[in-house]
C-alpha cells in the first residue's frame, strides 16, 4: 500500500518566534526525506507536529489523503517515532527495555509459553543487529550513549511499521554504526516504507533521499 503523508500551510510560533510559516510538505512510500537547519531552527518541533505530539501549530495535516483528526488511529498504528533522547530506562536491561516499549504501545511482548520464547528472541534478534549481543541483561545505565542509543535504534527491527519519524538517530553512534544505520533506512525506503529524519549528519547521496531546510 502506498503511503502518504501531507502538510499544507503549516506554522509555527515557539516562545513568540516563527519557526515556519507556509510550509507544504509531502512524504510518500519510498522516500527518506531529511529535515535540516540549524540549532533551534524548529526540526524536532516539525517532527513533533508531524507526528502528532504537539498540537500548537496553524495548518493540516492529511493521510493518505483524509484529514488527519478521521484518520489518526491509522496513522498512528503505522507510525515509529524515536525522538532525539534514546528514552530508556536506566534500570531496566536491553532486553527488558524493549518489552516496556512494546508494552507501553501494544503490541504483543510475546505473552506465555512458547509465545513468551519467540517474543524473547525476536527482542534478542533485534539487540544483535544493534551490535548489543552480549550486553542483554546489563542494566542500561551502564551502557554508554551509544549503546544506549543503539537499544533505542533495536525498535526499528523490532518493531514493523511504514513510517519511521527519527529525530537525531545518529546522535553518538560509531562510524559502523551509522553506516549501518543509514543502510537500514535505505532498505526501509525501498521496500516502501517511509522516513523522515533529521540529523546533522551528512547522509550518502541517494536517489531515495529528499531534503527540506528550515531557517
Ligand atoms: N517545550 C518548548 N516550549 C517552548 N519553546 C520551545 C520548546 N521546545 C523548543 N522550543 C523552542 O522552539 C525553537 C525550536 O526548537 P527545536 O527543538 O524545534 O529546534 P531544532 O531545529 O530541533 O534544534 P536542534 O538542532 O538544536 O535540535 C527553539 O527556539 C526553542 O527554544
Amino acid at each position: 500500500m502506498s503511503l502518504c503523508l501531507q502538510a499544507r500551510q503549516l506554522s509555527c510560533e515557539r516562545d513568540d518566534r516563527s519557526l515556519f510559516k507556509g510550509l507544504d510538505l509531502d512524504i510518500r512510500s519510498g522516500e527518506i526525506v531529511r529535515i535540516e537547519g540549524p540549532n533551534g531552527s524548529g526540526k524536532t518541533s516539525l517532527l513533533k507536529i508531524l507526528s502528532g505530539q504537539l498540537r500548537d501549530y496553524e495548518g493540516e495535516l492529511f493521510w493518505n489523503g483524509a484529514a488527519m483528526q478521521s484518520v489518526r488511529e491509522h496513522f498512528l498504528a503505522n507510525l515509529l517515532y524515536l525522538g532525539h533522547a534514546p528514552g530508556i530506562k536506566s534500570g531496566l536491561s536491553p532486553l527488558e527495555n524493549l518489552a516496556w516499549y512494546q508494552a507501553l504501545s501494544g503490541e504483543s511482548s510475546g505473552g506465555q509459553g512458547s509465545g513468551a520464547q519467540e517474543g524473547e528472541q525476536q527482542r534478542l534478534d533485534a539487540l544483535e543487529q544493534v551490535g548489543l549481543a552480549g550486553f542483554e541483561d546489563v542494566p542500561a545505565g551502564q551502557l554508554s550513549a551509544g549503546q544506549q542509543r543503539r537499544v533505542a535504534l533495536a525498535r526499528l527491527t523490532l518493531t514493523p511499521r511504514a513510517l519511521w519519524v527519527l529525530d537525531e538517530p545518529f546522535t553518538a553512534i560509531d562510524r559502523h554504526g551509522v553506516a549501518a544505520l543509514e543502510r537500514q533506512l535505505i532498505r526501509h525506503a525501498q521496500a516502501g516504507g517511509c522516513v523522515l529524519v533529521t540529523t546533522h549528519h551528512e547522509l550518502a547521496a541517494s536517489s531515495l533521499l529528499r531534503r527540506i531546510a528550515l531557517g
